[in-house]
C-alpha cells in the first residue's frame, strides 16, 4: 500500500515551535486543519494553498513541509473512503460529536501509515501529541494512542476485503457513473482517481523533439507526458516560454475548430489559459473573455511568458456583447471538473449532486448565447472538464433541440483526435475518461475526464 518516500523532515512552523520541538508536528497539524476545512467546511485543496489567501500555517511551513502536507493531504482525500470504514472498525463505539479534531488527527495519521512511506511510530506520536495539544481532543488522547497503536499492529486483519475501487467515491457520483459509462467503467474511473496524474506539456513546436530532450512520450493530438514530479519552473523551456502545463485530454478540444489559420476566434471561459495559447499558436486572432480579473491576469501572465498576443474582456458571459460575430467559438464552461479528481482529491468531498444541476443550467444559458455570436457556416465547440452527461451528452442534446435550424451536430473524426478513436462516442462526440489511455502502451493510460461536441452554425 506504500508508496515510495516523498520528504525530507523539514523545521516547523514558527507557530508551532513555541508548542512542540518535535519535527515534523506542525505538517500534520496544518494537515488535520485543512482536511478539516476541505471535508467540513467544503473549502477547495487549491483555496487552502493560495499562497496569498490560503491557510495561514501553511506560510510558516518550509518548503519541504508543505509537499509534506500535500502529499498527507493526497492520501487522506484519495483514501477517505477506505479510512472510514478502517475507523469503523477500529472504533467499537464510534467517537462522540463535538469532540474537536479527533477524526481529522485520525484520518491524518492513518493516511501517513497505510499510503506514505511514513514510519508508524511518528505518524502515532504526532497524533498523540496533536491530540494532547488540542483542547476539545485532549479527552481522547488515549483512544488515538490505541486506535493507532492496534492498526499498527492488526494492519492486516484491519484493512482487509474493502473494496478500495468503490469505496473512495461518494455515492452520488459512483451512480452517476454506473448510469453513464456501467458498472465496470464506473470501476476503472474510480480506480484511476487513486494515483496522481502525470505532468502533460503542450509544446509550441516539435513534440517529439521536446519528448525525448526531457525524457518523455508524446501522447494524444502531439501532447508530452512527463513523468517527473516537483516544480515545473525547473524544467527546460519553461522560462523561454516554449511549453506550458496542459493535460492531453484538455489540449484536444482546440483541434476540433479545425484550420483557424487569421479567423477571429473568441475563447470563453478562457482563464487561465490553456486553449488560449492553443488558439493564438494555431494563427487565430482570439479575443479570450473570462469573468474573473484575477484569473484574466493570470492569463496575460501565461501569454507574455509564451509570447503569444489576444485580446482579453473581463466580463460576465451573460452581459457580453462582442463588437462583431467570430468565425469559430470555443466554450469551455464551468462545470463540476469531475474529470479532473486525479489532480484535485478534495473534489469529490467539496461538491454534490446540486452544484452539478446548478452549473447546468448555466452551461445551457451560455451555449444558447453562442449561437448568436457566431457568422453563419463558423464552428462552435462546446466542453466541459465534466465526468457528468448533464454537462456533456445531456447538454449537448437539449442544446441542439432548442436551436435547431439554427445549429446543426458536425460529428468527431478520431483523426482530429491524433487518431484515438476510443475517444469518440457513437453520436461523434469526445468522451475522455481518467482510465482511458492518451496513447498505445502501459505508461501512456489516464488523462483527464473531458467531454466536446462540435456544432455549425446554419
Ligand atoms: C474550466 S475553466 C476554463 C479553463 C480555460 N479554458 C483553460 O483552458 O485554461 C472555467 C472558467 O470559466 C470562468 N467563468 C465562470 N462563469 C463565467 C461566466 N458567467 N462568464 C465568463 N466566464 C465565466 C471561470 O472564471 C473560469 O476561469
Amino acid at each position: 500500500m506504500k508508496s515510495p518516500p516523498k520528504r525530507s523532515p523539514g523545521p516547523a512552523g514558527q507557530q508551532d515551535q513555541e508548542r512542540s520541538e518535535n519535527p515534523g508536528f506542525a505538517a500534520r497539524k496544518v494537515a488535520a486543519d485543512i482536511l478539516g476545512n476541505v471535508v467540513h467546511k467544503k473549502r477547495t485543496l487549491d483555496g487552502e494553498f493560495d499562497a496569498a489567501s490560503g491557510h495561514s500555517g501553511l506560510r510558516a511551513l518550509a518548503g519541504n513541509d508543505r509537499s509534506l502536507v500535500r502529499a498527507i493531504l493526497g492520501a487522506a482525500l484519495r483514501h477517505r473512503g477506505e479510512i472510514s470504514i478502517i475507523l469503523d472498525r477500529l472504533l467499537d463505539r464510534g467517537i462522540p460529536e463535538k469532540t474537536g479534531r479527533v477524526l481529522d488527527i485520525l484520518h491524518v495519521a492513518i493516511a501517513q501509515m497505510l499510503y506514505l512511506d511514513i514510519p508508524d511510530r511518528a505518524a502515532v506520536s504526532l497524533a498523540v501529541e496533536h491530540a494532547g495539544a488540542d483542547r476539545r481532543a485532549r479527552p481522547y488522547k488515549g483512544l488515538v494512542n490505541g486506535v493507532l497503536r492496534r492498526l499498527g499492529r492488526e494492519r492486516d486483519e484491519v484493512t482487509a476485503d474493502i473494496d478500495a475501487d468503490i469505496v473512495n467515491t461518494p455515492d452520488w457520483l459512483m451512480e452517476s457513473w454506473r448510469a453513464a459509462y456501467g458498472a465496470e467503467t464506473a470501476r476503472e474511473i474510480a480506480r484511476a482517481h487513486q494515483n496522481e496524474a502525470a505532468l502533460d506539456l503542450t509544446v509550441k513546436s516539435d513534440p517529439q523533439g521536446w519528448a525525448e530532450r526531457l525524457g518523455g512520450h508524446v501522447v494524444g493530438a502531439g501532447s508530452v507526458r512527463l513523468s517527473r514530479k516537483g516544480s515545473v519552473e525547473a524544467v527546460e523551456g519553461f522560462e523561454d516560454g516554449e511549453w506550458w502545463v496542459q493535460d492531453a485530454a484538455a489540449a484536444l478540444p482546440v483541434h476540433l475548430l479545425g484550420d483557424i489559420r487569421g479567423l477571429k476566434a473568441a475563447d470563453l471561459c478562457a482563464a487561465p489559459g490553456g486553449k488560449t495559447a492553443q488558439l493564438a499558436l494555431a494563427g487565430a486572432e482570439v479575443t479570450a473573455v473570462d469573468i474573473s480579473k484575477g484569473r484574466l491576469k493570470r492569463l496575460e501572465e501565461n501569454m507574455a511568458r509564451l509570447g503569444l498576443t489576444v485580446r482579453t474582456i473581463a466580463s460576465d458571459l451573460r452581459d457580453f456583447v462582442p463588437d462583431e460575430p467570430f468565425d469559430a467559438i470555443l466554450l469551455d464552461a464551468p462545470c463540476g471538473a469531475t474529470g479532473t479528481i486525479r489532480r484535485h482529491p478534495d473534489l469529490p468531498w467539496t461538491k454534490q449532486a446540486y452544484d452539478i444541476e446548478k452549473l447546468s443550467e448555466i452551461q445551457g444559458d451560455l451555449l444558447d448565447r453562442t449561437v448568436a455570436w457566431v457568422k453563419p457556416g463558423g464552428v462552435i465547440v462546446y466542453c466541459t472538464c465534466s465526468l457528468e452527461p448533464e454537462e456533456g451528452e445531456a447538454q449537448v442534446e437539449a442544446f441542439v433541440e432548442r436551436q435547431a435550424g439554427k445549429v446543426r451536430l458536425e460529428p468527431i473524426d478520431a483523426e482530429e483526435v491524433g487518431g484515438l478513436g476510443h475517444l469518440i462516442t457513437e453520436a461523434g462526440y469526445l468522451r475522455c475518461l481518467p482510465c482511458h489511455a492518451a496513447g498505445s502502451g502501459e505508461d501512456m493510460k489516464g488523462m483527464d475526464g473531458f467531454f466536446a461536441a462540435r456544432f455549425r452554425r446554419l
